[in-house]
């Protein structure tokens, strides 16, 4: 039996398939079943989703590709059309005879089910709600043709869009566009195995709301591919509660160096946020000497140039250094990187690194001395360190956090829609939390802060467990107030606060 969910909010971690692994599992999968009963049922899900998401739609246009994406589509438009709906199906090669057998299976169902079929649109009928079943895994270049037209026509209508397994123009694996043109769904249903990218780079924003039908396929037959990545849970995983006998000792310090002059903001922001999550002691050290404390938060303590001093702040806190760094920052980081027993680096800490080497050597070989480092970049910063263009790291983010993670021997969180956590020797998660109102200046120094006073309260561990922690929590928080009806941004410092009342 076929169940449909939806995928987002994740309660539990689930596994994200590439498209090899993708169409091992399918093939699998059908060897066990009669022909053609995979697509039966997929063409099913597609209907029943279509009447759930749409129950009042009476017309419905299914854009149907030359290959087995469009004999699911064609599958569903013979049960709506049963469900009585006006359905015309647009297909994209009029030489039936191309179509893979069971596409060609489902053609003539849906034909001896009175669907009216047509081939090569030039305009789209008017319609309630469109099925984009162009194209799924077989994608695999840019949109052209007639294909590229139907893309083009779907977005140019009114009527929402439920996208079959995939937005026809998206990459099902690294979550970025084929070409110019890509479907925007309002909904994708994902067919068998979840795909990574649905849920980085484009992926979020072309698919809308995200649907999983396994089409009843037997659990071990997913459990026995190995996945590229997996989808964080969106659930949190709380840290211990707090003794009755606790102090402020036992929650670990964090030191905050950053704001070089005119950036001040970005430390104070970094170390309030390391505050919030429960850090017992935060000091900030400032990059500009004439930078003062944060008075609108008393509670941090300002110690100037704790690069200096031999034994100290920066030999027993989690730093977190960086944020609003400037250039000046290159000048400090030597004994950052040569002391600190955890290291968060963010902004221009990273693209410091990015143009020396022997910052890089430093900072790769902390790991072999027993530090723990944690790297936060966006893609222009990844971009900077790869030395390549930002296309380049957006084109497969899942490999340029492990990249990174590998020349760095760290864990490595790419920023950005479906943030990419990896670390060497461990399966790379997305996260699943956070939306576009975090866009906005400031959000990444809260999101390294927090990150740091998460990670000092649990200092035996390296920064993975942290890291999908506070990259969770800070994405959650944006959730929370999308929900609530925010229109504008969350500015950094209303992010900080929001995230003590998310969980
Ligand atoms: N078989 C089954 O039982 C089941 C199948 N399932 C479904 O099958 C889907 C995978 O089907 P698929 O492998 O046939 O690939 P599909 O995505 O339809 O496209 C291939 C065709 O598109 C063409 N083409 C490619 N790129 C193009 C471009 N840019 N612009 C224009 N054309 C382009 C390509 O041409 P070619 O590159 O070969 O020249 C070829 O003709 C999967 O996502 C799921 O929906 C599931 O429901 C489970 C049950
Ligand atoms: N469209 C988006 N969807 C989800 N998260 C986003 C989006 N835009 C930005 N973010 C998140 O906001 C933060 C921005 O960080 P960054 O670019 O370093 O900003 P800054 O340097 O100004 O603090 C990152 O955590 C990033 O993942
Ligand atoms: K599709």
């Amino acid at each position: 039996m076929t169940r449909t969910t939806p995928v987002l909010p994740a309660a539990t971690p689930l596994p994200l398939h590439g498209i090899a692994a993708a169409r091992r599992i399918e093939t699998a999968a059908a060897a066990g079943l009669p022909p053609h009963t995979l697509m039966q049922r997929a063409g099913l899900a597609v209907a029943r989703l279509a009447l759930a998401v749409a129950p009042h739609a009476q017309r419905v246009t299914v854009l149907a590709g030359p290959g087995n994406n469009g004999g699911d589509g064609l599958e569903a438009a013979l049960h709506l059309t049963r469900a009585g709906r006006q359905v015309a199906v647009w297909l994209t090669t009029g030489d039936i005879q191309a179509l893979p057998p069971d596409a060609a299976q489902s053609y003539h169902r849906a034909r001896e089910a009175g669907v009216r079929l047509h081939t090569t649109p030039d305009t789209l009928p008017a319609a309630d709600l469109v099925i984009d079943a162009l194209l799924g895994l077989g994608a695999s270049r840019a949109p052209a043709g007639a294909v590229a037209q139907a893309i083009a026509l779907a977005n140019a209508q009114q009527a929402p869009v439920l996208a079959v397994d995939v937005p026809s123009g998206l990459h099902a694996e690294t979550g970025a566009r084929l070409g110019d043109l890509a479907v925007q769904a309002a909904h994708t249903l994902s067919l068998l195995a979840l795909k990574p990218g649905l849920f980085t780079a484009e992926g979020r924003g072309l698919c809308g709301r995200l649907w999983h039908d396994d089409l009843g396929i037997a659990a071990e037959l997913l459990a026995a591919e190995a996945p590229l990545a997996r989808l964080g849970a969106s659930t949190a995983l709380p840290l211990a509660p707090r003794g009755h006998a606790q102090h402020k000792g036992s929650f670990g310090d964090v030191a905050v160096v950053g704001g070089a002059p005119g950036m001040a903001g970005a430390a104070r922001l970094a170390a309030r946020a390391a505050l919030a999550a429960g850090a017992g002691r935060v000091y900030l050290s400032p990059l500009d000497p004439a930078s003062g404390n944060d008075d609108g938060r008393p509670e941090l303590m300002h110690r100037p140039q704790i690069w200096l001093q031999p034994q100290g702040l920066l030999d027993r806190s989690t730093v977190v250094c960086g944020c609003g760094g400037g250039s000046v920052v290159a000048e400090v980081l030597p004994p950052v990187l040569a002391q600190a027993p955890r290291l968060v680096l963010d902004a221009d800490a990273l693209n410091a690194v990015a143009t020396d080497a022997r910052l890089q050597q430093a900072l790769a070989g902390r790991a072999r001395r027993g530090q723990h480092s944690v790297l936060t970049p966006h893609p222009l910063e990844a971009a900077r360190l790869l030395r390549c263009p930002t296309a380049q790291v957006q084109a497969d983010r899942l490999n340029a956090a492990l990249q990174l993670a590998a020349r760095f021997d760290a864990v490595v969180v790419l920023k950005g829609s479906g943030s990419v956590i990896a670390a060497p020797g461990r399966l790379p998660v997305i996260n699943p939390t956070g939306n576009a109102l975090l866009a906005t200046a400031g959000t990444g120094d809260v999101l390294a802060g927090w990150l740091g006073g998460t990670w000092a309260q649990v200092p035996q561990q390296d920064g993975w467990p942290a890291a999908l922690e506070a990259v969770r929590r800070h994405g959650a928080a944006a959730d929370q107030a999308l929900l609530q009806g925010l229109q504008g941004p969350l500015r950094a410092a209303e992010l900080v606060e929001a995230m003590l009342h998310t969980l």
